[in-house]
């Protein structure tokens, strides 16, 4: 399954090595295209079998999947100069732009099409990943969620939901490393060096989304199972709260949408 990947920044950067590492695409199927060449020569460095371009249209010919990770204002240009065929299925990973922004700029409208949120994690092949299809069959779905979850967990779900599960996710994994640094801020100030705060903090993140994720539990239950009466973590969830967390969350996750 030839496939092009047009940008090779942080999302299409990963994309490729993620693709290149799992086991549906080999290496030798991407091509990707980028107009600096320091991102091509360190992705041919670790996979030599992927090919490298700077011409977007060369890469497009004759691949079956091409994914567009330009920034969302090179979207429109970027797709009206290629030549697509009705039979190639577009995967675009720019957050904003939709399915029917898109179709403006090609000349098959019809054709299939994916969108995808994958977060920063995607390089540690963990990454929430958001997907909603157009005109796509079933099985051209579950491919994309097969070559998805190999690089952490995806989701299929109607582009209807898809910028407030993009704020939950995509910018969501930035509000979350915003709490590690807050910790860390803390844990200075009570002596820890920051490396070591780092790694507790991180671990210990780590840790409740393993609780999460491995069991079927929730937040209110894990939570319970930490504050002791009278114990001294329900006096920092209590302040917490006094100082708005959950609504400031709330208004930061709605405020990305
Ligand atoms: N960053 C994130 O967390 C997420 C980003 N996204 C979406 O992913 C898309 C890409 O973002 P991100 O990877 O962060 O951005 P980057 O800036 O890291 O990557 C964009 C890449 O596109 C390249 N590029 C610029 N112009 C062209 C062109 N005409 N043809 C081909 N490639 C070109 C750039 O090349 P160079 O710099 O070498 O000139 C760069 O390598 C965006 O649309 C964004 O909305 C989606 C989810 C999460
Ligand atoms: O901030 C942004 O616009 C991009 C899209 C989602 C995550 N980062």
């Amino acid at each position: 399954m030839k496939t092009a990947i047009i940008g090779a920044g942080n999302m299409g950067g990963s994309i490729a090595r993620g693709l290149a590492k799992g086991s549906i695409i080999p290496a030798s199927d991407i091509i990707v295209s980028n107009p600096s060449q320091g991102k091509l020569d360190a992705l041919k460095a670790e996979f030599p079998a992927l090919q490298t371009t700077h011409d977007n249209q060369e890469a497009v010919t004759g691949a079956e999947f091409i994914i567009l990770a330009v920034k969302p204002w090179l979207i429109k240009p970027v797709l009206r100069e290629l030549k697509l065929k009705s039979k190639q299925i577009l995967i675009s990973v720019a957050a904003g732009i939709s399915f029917e922004e898109l179709a403006q700029n090609v000349a098959e409208k019809e054709m299939t099409m994916f969108r995808i949120i994958p977060n920063t994690a995607i390089s540690e092949m963990e990454s929430m990943t958001l997907i909603a299809s157009r005109n796509a069959s079933k099985e051209q779905e579950q491919l994309m969620l097969d070559i998805f979850n190999q690089m952490g967990l995806a989701l299929l779900i109607p582009e209807e939901k898809f910028s407030a599960a993009t704020s939950m996710t995509s910018c969501g994994i930035a509000y979350v490393l915003k709490y590690i640094q807050a910790a860390m801020q803390a844990g200075i100030e009570m002596g820890i060096y920051p490396q070591d705060g780092m790694r507790m903090v991180a671990q210990t993140m780590k840790g409740a989304a393993e609780l999460i994720l491995n069991n079927d539990t929730h937040p209110s239950v894990e939570i319970d199972k930490v504050c002791t009466p009278g114990g001294i973590t329900i006096k920092g969830i209590n302040e917490l709260e006094h100082g708005g967390y959950t609504s400031t969350i709330i208004n930061a996750i709605k405020k990305s949408v």
